[in-house]
């Protein structure tokens, strides 16, 4: 049996018609399943909990194939709810907008294919993934997400705090992200709101503590890391190339101490990850890293933005999902 699991507004209304296309596959060979379509925030999270609530009185229980058509966010809403990671298996369908995943999973194009191999179940891999925890309690809430904030936060793609977690708050509130979308330039909203986030930054300092060290990494003007589990954040900023989804650790990308218009030049290199040429935005690696700035600064996970903070923690959590590929 498989849960299939839609968000119908990915990508403004495409999860949707995808899954019309794709239930064919699911009717012509008889294979049982069960649809669920997201209602809207959250509400993933509540569908995924209830399925895989533990069992006590059945520990042998079968495992929860789980088929999600969304994008980034809507996997990440999936992470909530797991309690049970052992016995979750996960198939992707990407219908988002950015499917950073997707493009590091190097999942095919074409849905059909991805749903006919996740249904043969010949290719299965195990994924690490990272949790965000507000060291203080979460501040200033998003405008999208004003109910009560948890304190700890898994992803699966990246987390990131200051400039690009900033940028992903005012476009998930854009009203002309969807109208973009529908007319394939959802990326412009992105550009013109980063542009402005770039402006309006204030200087931040920031220290960035990598697993044990007692000397933090000092930024006296700070304007964003990225923590990453997989290359790509943003729709295709290649922020990491050499992150492993399967090496037990996170890869960062830390950014400050530079001009904001040498930054708008780096941007574009960051597409094919080259922006390590400006010696400024610099590479690390690290299992556990905590951040404090001098100031509350919006923070993402997988480009959902809950709350601001000023001092966080990342772990990375190694070989934690498994994947029907
Ligand atoms: N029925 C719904 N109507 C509106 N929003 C929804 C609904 N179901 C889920 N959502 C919201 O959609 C967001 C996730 O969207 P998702 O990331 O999957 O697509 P996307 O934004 O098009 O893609 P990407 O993250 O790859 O850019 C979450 O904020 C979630 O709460």
């Amino acid at each position: 049996m498989y849960y299939v699991i839609v968000n119908p507004a990915s990508k403004s209304g495409r999860g949707r018609q995808m899954w019309t296309e794709l239930e064919e596959i699911f009717k012509e060979k008889e294979i049982s399943h069960k649809v669920v379509f997201s209602k809207g925030i959250g509400h993933v999270t509540q569908v995924v909990a209830k399925l895989t609530a533990p069992l006590a009185d059945n520990p042998d229980a079968e495992p929860i194939k789980l088929i999600i058509l969304g994008g980034d966010g809507t996997m990440n809403e999936v992470l909530q709810g797991i309690s049970d990671f052992d016995r979750v298996w996960l198939g992707y369908i990407p219908t988002g907008s950015s499917n950073d995943l997707a493009r590091d999973l190097q999942l095919p194009k074409d849905p059909l294919e991805i749903l006919s191999s996740i249904i043969e179940g010949k290719v299965t891999r195990t994924m690490d993934i990272g949790l965000l925890t507000y060291d203080n309690p979460p501040g200033e809430t998003s405008r999208l997400h004003a109910q009560e904030i948890p304190d700890t936060r898994y992803f699966s793609v990246s987390s990131g705090i200051g400039f690009d977690a900033a940028v992903c708050e005012e476009a998930l509130a854009s009203r002309f992200k969807n109208i973009l979308n529908k007319l394939g330039l959802g990326k412009l909203t992105y550009l013109v709101i980063a542009l402005k986030q770039l402006i309006a930054a204030r200087s931040v300092s920031c220290d960035i503590y990598l697993d044990d060290a007692e000397e933090p990494i000092h930024l006296d003007r700070f304007l964003f890391t990225a923590f990453m589990i997989h290359k790509y954040e943003g729709g295709g900023f290649k922020f990491c190339p050499a992150a492993d989804s399967a090496d037990g650790v996170l890869d960062l990308c830390v950014v400050g101490n530079l001009p904001k218009p040498v930054l708008l030049l780096a941007l574009p290199t960051a597409f094919f990850g080259k922006h390590y040429i400006f010696s400024q935005i610099k590479h690390y690696t690290a299992s556990k890293v905590r951040l404090t700035a001098s100031m509350p600064l919006w923070v993402h996970t997988d480009g959902e933005v809950y709350a601001k903070s000023d001092s966080i923690i990342i772990s990375c959590i190694s070989q934690k999902i498994k994947l029907m590929m």
